[in-house]
């Protein structure tokens, strides 16, 4: 069920994941323990949770990725917007938490080419103020722009970024190069353990296994912004565990 104008994901909430619960549930009875899943529909990050959750003993909770390809794609493109170069010139931006409008999208250690230089984005983009408001702002509500413009969801660039996030889980990242991805968490960055949370990540193309980037400094701004969606997120999963434990399917 998709979300229509006005309504936030977490209106979705409730009617979704028991949809994701019977999905976890016949995962778990008909399909391979090497499957690998990607879940799109929102709220995308608690939908995996619970879809990992119903289908645990089968398939391990690391084969199940939300999508936040998408928001990654946005802001590579308003940094490439803001300093007149194109998408493939800009590295590194991350999109950390919920698909939703607490995300954290965060250039702090993103880098812009800029001729025959390689430069952070901070000294490409050159507007610490739009950085912690404009762009993040304008990431964060994207997905609810679209919608009050066309009344209906993304449609080709959430397509797109799911062709992006499943290539780059099958091929890998390139060297030097991380993308975002929600995946359980390991407890990095002090995000509760299980937690479906996007995170940098580097992927092994040989294996098909990620890695979350660990030890990136972060500081009190961004520590701020991770909190919010962090308990976002938990109350999305603790809601959701007692609808889908209400729910007689
Ligand atoms: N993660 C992202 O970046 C991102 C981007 C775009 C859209 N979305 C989400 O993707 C989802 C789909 O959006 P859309 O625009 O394609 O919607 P849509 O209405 O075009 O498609 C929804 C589909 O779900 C099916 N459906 C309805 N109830 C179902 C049920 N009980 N079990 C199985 N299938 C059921 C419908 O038949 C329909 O085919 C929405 O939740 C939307 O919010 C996420
Ligand atoms: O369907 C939505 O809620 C919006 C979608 O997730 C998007 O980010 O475009």
């Amino acid at each position: 069920m998709p979300r229509r104008e006005g309504m936030e994901r977490k209106d979705l909430l409730a009617a979704n994941v028991k949809i994701f619960k019977s999905q976890g549930k016949a995962l778990a009875e008909f399909s391979k323990p090497t499957t690998k899943v990607i879940v799109v529909g929102n709220p995308a990050n608690t939908n995996a949770f619970i879809c990992a959750k119903y289908a645990a003993g089968k398939i391990p909770a690391t084969n199940f990725s939300a999508m936040t390809r998408l928001d990654h794609n946005r802001a590579l493109a308003q940094v490439a917007l803001k300093t007149g170069t194109t998408i493939g010139d800009v590295k590194n931006v991350i999109i950390w938490g919920n698909h939703s409008g607490t995300q954290f999208p965060d250039v702090k250690h993103a880098t812009v080419n800029k001729g025959s230089n390689t430069v952070d984005a901070y000294t490409a983009i050159n507007d610490a103020n739009w950085i912690q408001s404009g762009f993040i702002s304008t990431v964060q509500k994207r997905g609810a722009v679209i919608i009050e413009k066309r009344k209906l969801s993304s449609a080709m660039s959430a397509a797109k970024a799911a062709c992006d996030h499943i290539h780059d889980w099958h091929f890998g990242t390139k060297p030097g190069e991380w993308v975002s991805m929600a995946i359980p968490s390991d407890g990095s960055y002090g995000i509760p353990k299980g937690l479906i949370f996007s995170f940098p990540v580097t992927i092994d193309g040989a294996t098909k296994e990620w890695k979350i980037v660990k030890d990136l400094p972060l500081d009190d701004f961004a520590k701020e912004k991770i909190q919010i969606t962090t308990k976002e997120l938990e109350e999305e999963r603790d809601d959701a565990l007692k609808a889908c434990d209400e729910a007689n399917i």
